[in-house]
């Protein structure tokens, strides 16, 4: 059997090598993905003939997305129907003959089996067909989690009939694309040099009632769709309004720290040579469909695949086998095994029951027990029930109870996926929500002042509303008013003292003011003035600068420096905050209150400047103006172009900028110093993104 499955890739691909059964390889690449920063996903649902391919080919282009067609999958199905001889209308066949095809786009082309199809798919023995199989069920099913896959990752501009409301229904922008039935056929018409408009009317009109009137997925507009009705619209009015659309719904997109920094969580699945892992993989993707990804810079030693279980995504992540000791081909498999380890949420260890913990299954579950992801201890090969016992041989590996699974019939894997489903973070877990109240980190080496300093920022007539300390360990935030507004400050645990070996010392460490940072939205990075700055505070600054969080520094202990220790201060702290010129400074001295006066209206003006959104009509017109003052460099033979500007999130601002190609950095730090010029943003960083086009679209 030539694989039990239907393999779908949109990606380019290289020659498809010869593949034991069951068992997908991972086939595709992307030369340069852009990375996943705010991958945006927009549906193009409509009627035949309305323009969602032209629409949505061009909107991709505009935006840097990939362009994914959903039609032309349906399209290669039913070529593949047709050819097998099989009919249309009988869904068992239907299915057969899917489940035995290898689909594949790439450059948008379309690739049944290997052969290049684009031009047949178009042609009218397809059309005639393609709605009848694709108002089968189990066609669709076939096709689904392939439709999801393709923007898990980078996002997409889709186009089909059920995008909207079944395949992507939390796509951040959902157009209904529509038009008359006289307009698409005259349009039609002029694309097929026909001029039989009544017949072609006839045949919009009956994929229409098919596709809109089937009971799975049929064609209609979601709930929360725009309907975009294009009759009396040109290509380019109706381009650009959907681009608008877009840039602005993405502008308005509340803070999801989630998506931004790492779209899904990720599973790596890890062990032995030979215990199952790649069945396993396969079994998790789904029976039939996986499109098969490799990631930039991931060797085939290490594939990514979007899976999704229960309606939730995640990448399951393929290693190759982990071996003690490797060397040559070995040692760089092994390598790329523990980096997987190191970058997921879950790992999933796969124990070959049959054989029992070997010495390489003790060694990896040690160094697994050290690491900090959650594991689950798999044991693999369970067929039947008498197997069963084989699972508390594998105790001793010091993983917990191992769950008993059969990779290849497909045994426990659902009972696997809910215990996978558990241990993985949920997008709650892992999003703060947005702040309305301001929460304010801070930091500084011990014996800084910092509790001084919150002392006195919090003083007498001040009150402390609460403290609410954290489950998992001993931090405490406290809220608190301060002339009637409130403020949380975080880990304040951190600034109290205990002994330790008979010396009082603070409960400091570079992890707990991560965190600290991490959880707020402010940070007062205390200094000592009075010393030469040292290491820790280098360390810490290091933190402020990876964690883009808004600043005011304060000089304490300003009363015990001197003309020659200030000349000295001013070289060290450019040398130190070269990164953040843009923060405000405030000298105080904690223990006599001086200077404090300056700080809490400092802090909120950060705050009003970490919040602060720039409208994206103003931000357009800012960048045009900035480029034609000073032209964009050319990039090759081609002329660079920033196609549009938006300001896509707040706290801390983050600007998008879609460009026909990468931006240099130091005009992207031209662009930010224009920004600052015109908008205050004081004591808040500020990150200006590019997003060229992808890959493919660069093709
Ligand atoms: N607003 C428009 N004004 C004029 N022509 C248009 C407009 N939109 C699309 N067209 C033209 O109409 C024709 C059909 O468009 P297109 O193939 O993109 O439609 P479609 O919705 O993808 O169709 P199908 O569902 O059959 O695949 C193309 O020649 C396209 O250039
Ligand atoms: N999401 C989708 C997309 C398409 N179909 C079916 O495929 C046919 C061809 O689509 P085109 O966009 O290429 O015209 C269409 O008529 C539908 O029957 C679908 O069901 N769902």
């Amino acid at each position: 059997m030539r694989g039990s499955c239907v393999r779908v890739l949109y990606q380019e691909t290289s020659a498809v090598p010869d593949v034991p059964d069951d068992v997908v390889p991972p086939t595709a690449s992307t030369a340069d993905a852009p990375a996943v920063v705010g991958a945006v996903v927009v549906a193009i649902d409509g009627p035949a003939g309305s323009g969602k391919s032209s629409v949505a080919r061009r909107v991709a282009e505009r935006l840097g997305l990939p362009h994914v067609d959903t039609g032309a999958l349906y399209r290669a199905a039913t070529l593949a129907v047709l050819r097998a001889g099989a009919d249309p209308t009988d869904e068992a066949d239907c299915a057969a003959v899917v489940a035995d095809t290898v689909l594949e786009r790439h450059a948008g082309r379309t690739l049944l089996d290997g052969e290049d199809v684009e031009d047949e798919i178009r042609g009218p023995d397809v059309t005639a067909s393609v709605s009848a199989v694709s108002a089968h069920a189990a066609v669709r099913d076939a096709l689904l989690a392939a439709q999801r896959g393709a923007v898990a990752e980078e996002g997409g501009v889709v186009e089909g009939r059920d995008i909207g409301s079944v395949v992507l229904p939390d796509a951040d922008v959902k157009v209904f694309l529509t038009a008359s039935v006289r307009e698409r056929a005259r349009r039609r018409a002029a694309q097929l040099g026909r001029d039989d408009l009544e017949d072609l009317e006839r045949e919009i009109v009956a994929r229409d009632t098919a596709d809109g009137g089937r009971e799975v997925a049929p064609m209609q507009v979601a709930e929360d769709a725009w309907v975009l009705d294009s009759s009396e619209l040109d290509l380019d009015a109706v381009v650009a309004s959907v681009v608008e659309r877009v840039v602005e719904q993405v502008a308005a997109r509340p803070r999801d720290p989630l998506r931004a920094r790492r779209a899904l969580p990720r599973v790596a699945v890890v062990g032995r040579p030979n215990v199952g892992k790649s069945t396993l993989v396969n079994r998790i993707l789904g029976a039939r469909v996986a499109i098969v990804e490799e990631k930039p810079g991931v060797t085939r030693d290490r594939t990514e695949h979007p899976a999704e279980w229960l309606g939730r995504h995640f990448l399951v992540v393929d290693t190759g086998g982990w071996e003690h000791q490797a060397e040559g081909m070995a040692a760089r498999i092994v390598d790329q095994a523990e980096a997987a380890v190191a970058a997921a949420d879950l790992v999933v260890f796969v124990v070959d029951a049959t054989v029992g913990a070997l010495e390489d299954d003790e060694r990896y579950a040690r160094l697994l027990r050290r690491s900090r992801v959650p594991v689950l201890l798999v044991a693999n090969k369970v067929d039947n029930d008498r197997q069963e016992a084989l699972v508390h041989e594998l105790y001793g590996l010091g993983l917990g109870a191992a769950h008993p699974v059969s990779a290849r019939h497909g045994r426990g894997v659902g009972d696997l996926l809910d215990e996978v489903l558990a241990a993985l973070p949920t997008a709650a877990d892992q999003a703060p929500a947005v702040s309305t109240v301001p929460r304010v980190a801070i930091v500084g080496k011990p014996n800084v002042g910092k509790s001084s300093l919150f002392n006195r920022l919090l003083g007498e007539e001040r009150s402390i509303v609460d403290s609410v300390a954290h489950t998992t360990r001993d931090a405490v935030d406290t809220m608190a008013e301060i002339d009637g507004e409130p403020w949380v400050f975080v880990d304040t645990a951190g600034m109290r003292r205990r002994y330790r070996h008979g010396e009082e010392t603070e409960l400091y460490s570079v992890d707990r003011t991560r965190a600290a940072i991490e959880s707020a939205d402010l940070v007062l990075f205390l200094l000592d003035a009075s010393e030469p700055l040292g290491e820790q505070d280098q360390r810490l600054a290091a933190l402020l600068r990876e964690a883009g969080r808004g600043v005011v520094l304060v000089c304490n202990k300003w009363d015990l420096v001197d003309e020659d220790r200030r000349l000295d201060l001013e070289k060290e702290l450019d040398r130190l905050l070269s990164f953040a010129a843009w923060a405000p400074r405030v000298n105080i001295s904690a223990a006599s209150g001086r200077g404090l006066r300056r700080l809490l209206p400092q802090l909120r003006t950060v705050w009003d400047n970490y919040r602060r959104r720039v409208p994206t009509r103003e931000v357009n017109r800012l960048v045009e103006e900035a480029v034609a003052r000073h032209p964009l460099p050319r990039q090759g033979q081609k002329n660079l172009k920033i196609r549009y500007a938006t300001q896509a999130e707040v706290a801390p601002p983050r600007f998008l900028l879609f460009a026909n190609g990468r931006l240099p950095a130091s005009y992207r730090r031209y662009l930010e110093r224009e920004l600052r010029e015109r908008h205050d943003f004081t004591g808040v960083p500020l990150t200006i993104e590019d997003r060229p086009p992808s890959p493919r679209q660069r093709r």
